[in-house]
C-alpha cells in the first residue's frame, strides 16, 4: 500500500506538488490523473524516493521514504519518466541486469523474466540487442525491468505514453494481472479514457493540488456532469481539455 500525507514540492519558484494526500489500496489500480504539469511525475517520484518532499512523507507498506529509502526501494516496482536502456546489452540481459541489483538469483531472474516475456508478447525479443528497438518494444524491457523482483507495490509513470493500441492493451492486462495478484498498483497519465478504463480508484491533481478522489462514477456524479470527461474538465479546469 502506498500512502502520501500531505506531500508538497517547491523547485525555487515553483510550487509543483502542494499539500496532496491519498492512498492507493493493494488489490487495487489507482491512477493519478491530471493534465500537463500537474505534478504528477513529481509525486511519483517523491513515492519513488527519487525526489525528497519539501514537505510531507510519503509511505510504501509502512516504510517512510525520508526514514527507509532503501526499504521502500525493495518494495517498490518503478517505471519512471527515464526510460533509457543498455543498448548493447538484449532484453534479457537488461532485465536480468536489474534482477542482479536487486539481490536476486539466477534462476529467479529466469523464472521472472520467462513469466513476464508471456505477460508482455516479448519472447522473441529477449535475445536481440535493445539497440534499434521500437519504442513500444523499449518500453516492455523497461517495464519488465520494474517487475523483474515482483514488487508489492507498482508505480509507472505515465506507462502508455507512445504506445499503439495492441502494446497499450496487453499493458492494460498486465495491470490488471498485477491487481488480480494483490499488488498496490499507482500509474499517471494525462488522458482521462485510460484511467477510467483501468482505474478503481481515481485521484485527479491539477496545479499541483488534489481536486477529487474516489471511484471514477462517484467523482461524475459528485461533479454533476454527465460523462466522466466532462467533469474532469470542469475539475481540472481548461487545461483538461487540450490534454
Ligand atoms: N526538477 C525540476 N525543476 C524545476 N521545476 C520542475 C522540476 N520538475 C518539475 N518541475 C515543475 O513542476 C511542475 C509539475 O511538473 P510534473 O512533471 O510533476 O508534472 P506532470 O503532471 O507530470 O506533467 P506532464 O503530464 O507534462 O508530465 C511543472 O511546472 C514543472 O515545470
Amino acid at each position: 500500500m502506498i500512502r502520501v500525507e500531505n506531500l508538497s514540492k517547491r523547485f525555487a519558484e515553483i510550487e509543483a506538488v502542494k499539500g496532496v494526500t491519498f492512498e492507493a489500496p493493494d488489490g487495487r489500480i489507482t491512477g493519478l490523473l491530471g493534465p500537463n504539469g500537474a505534478g504528477k511525475t513529481t509525486t511519483l517520484r517523491m513515492i519513488s524516493t527519487l525526489v525528497q518532499p519539501t514537505t510531507g512523507r510519503a509511505m510504501v507498506d509502512g516504510v517512510e521514504t525520508g526514514t527507509d529509502p532503501l526499504g521502500v526501494r525493495a518494495k517498490l516496482g518503478l517505471l519512471s519518466d527515464a526510460r533509457g536502456l543498455y543498448m548493447r546489452l538484449t532484453a534479457r540481459e537488461n532485465i536480468a541486469y536489474y534482477g542482479r541489483l536487486r539481490g536476486m538469483t539466477s534462476p529467479a531472474i529466469a523464472s521472472s523474466i520467462a513469466k513476464l516475456a508471456q505477460w508482455l508478447d516479448m519472447e522473441a525479443l529477449l535475445d536481440r540487442r535493445t539497440d534499434g528497438f521500437s519504442q513500444g518494444e523499449r518500453m516492455k524491457v523497461a517495464i519488465a525491468r520494474a517487475l523483474v523482483h515482483d514488487p508489492r507495490n507498482v508505480v509507472l509513470d505515465e506507462p502508455t505514453n507512445g504506445l499503439d493500441v495492441m502494446t497499450t492493451r496487453s499493458l492494460r492486462e498486465v495491470v490488471r494481472r498485477l491487481r488480480e495478484e494483490g499488488k498496490c498498483v499507482l500509474f499517471s497519465s494525462h488522458v482521462m479514457q485510460e484511467v477510467s478504463a483501468l482505474c478503481d480508484e481515481i485521484v485527479i491533481l491539477a496545479h499541483g493540488a488534489v481536486v477529487a478522489v474516489g471511484p471514477p462514477e462517484a467523482i461524475r456524479e459528485a461533479s454533476g456532469c454527465t460523462s466522466l470527461e466532462d467533469a474532469f474538465v470542469k475539475l481540472a479546469g481548461a487545461e483538461a481539455a487540450e490534454a
